[in-house]
């Protein structure tokens, strides 16, 4: 079967927020494609947490697998419509869960906007649009884990401070 070239955008019962949205004419936001490892998603990345170059066979083979998650992974990211290079990133997971008669849990991921972008109200626009993707799936709430510093940015973007984080590092 033939490797897709970009993350799913949903299909049926797809969330609202897959698809493309240009910012202005600064930005377009849309799925992680194959094409994006030559545009700096591993710089990108490397922004957030340790992360050393990929090559292009261990980022086609996780592309793969995540591609095989179809809606229930979406990696979005912000692309530079000057440059072509990525300005920015987001995932979001959707858990499947039989409590709440079999709910939709979405994880917030790895949000991450290039430090000469920042300040312009990408990462905003990143989260909107994973949270309304998570909103379209079904799910009834969406999760993440952050910094203390951190707080103040996703209370932005609408989330409230709920219960504690912990953590088992292997
Ligand atoms: C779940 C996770 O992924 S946690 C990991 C989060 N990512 C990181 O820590 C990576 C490094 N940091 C970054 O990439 C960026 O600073 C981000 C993603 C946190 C923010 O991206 P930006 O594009 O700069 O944020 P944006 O411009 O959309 O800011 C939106 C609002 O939040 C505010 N804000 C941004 N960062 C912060 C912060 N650290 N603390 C408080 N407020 C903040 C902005 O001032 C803005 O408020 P305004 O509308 O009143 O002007």
């Amino acid at each position: 079967m033939e490797q897709p070239h970009a993350l799913a955008e949903g299909g049926a019962g797809a969330g609202a927020g897959a698809g493309v949205e240009a910012i202005g004419d600064a930005y377009i936001i849309r799925p992680l494609e194959l094409a994006d490892l030559s545009k700096g998603f591993c710089d990108l990345l490397a922004q957030l947490s340790p992360s050393p170059p990929l090559s292009e066979e261990a980022f086609h083979a996780r592309f793969a697998e995540l591609a095989a998650l179809g809606a229930d992974h979406l990696i979005l990211v912000a692309e530079d419509a000057a440059t072509g290079r990525l300005a920015g990133a987001g995932a979001m997971l959707v858990e499947r869960k039989f409590i709440r008669r079999c709910g939709l849990v979405g994880h917030l991921e790895d949000v991450v906007v290039d430090a000469a972008a920042r300040g312009r109200g990408l990462g905003e626009r990143l989260v909107h649009r994973l949270v309304e993707h998570a909103r379209g799936r079904g799910c009834y709430k969406v999760i993440l884990n952050c910094t203390t510093e951190l707080k103040g940015f996703y209370a932005k973007c609408g989330f409230v401070e709920k219960n504690v984080q912990m953590g088992l590092y292997f």
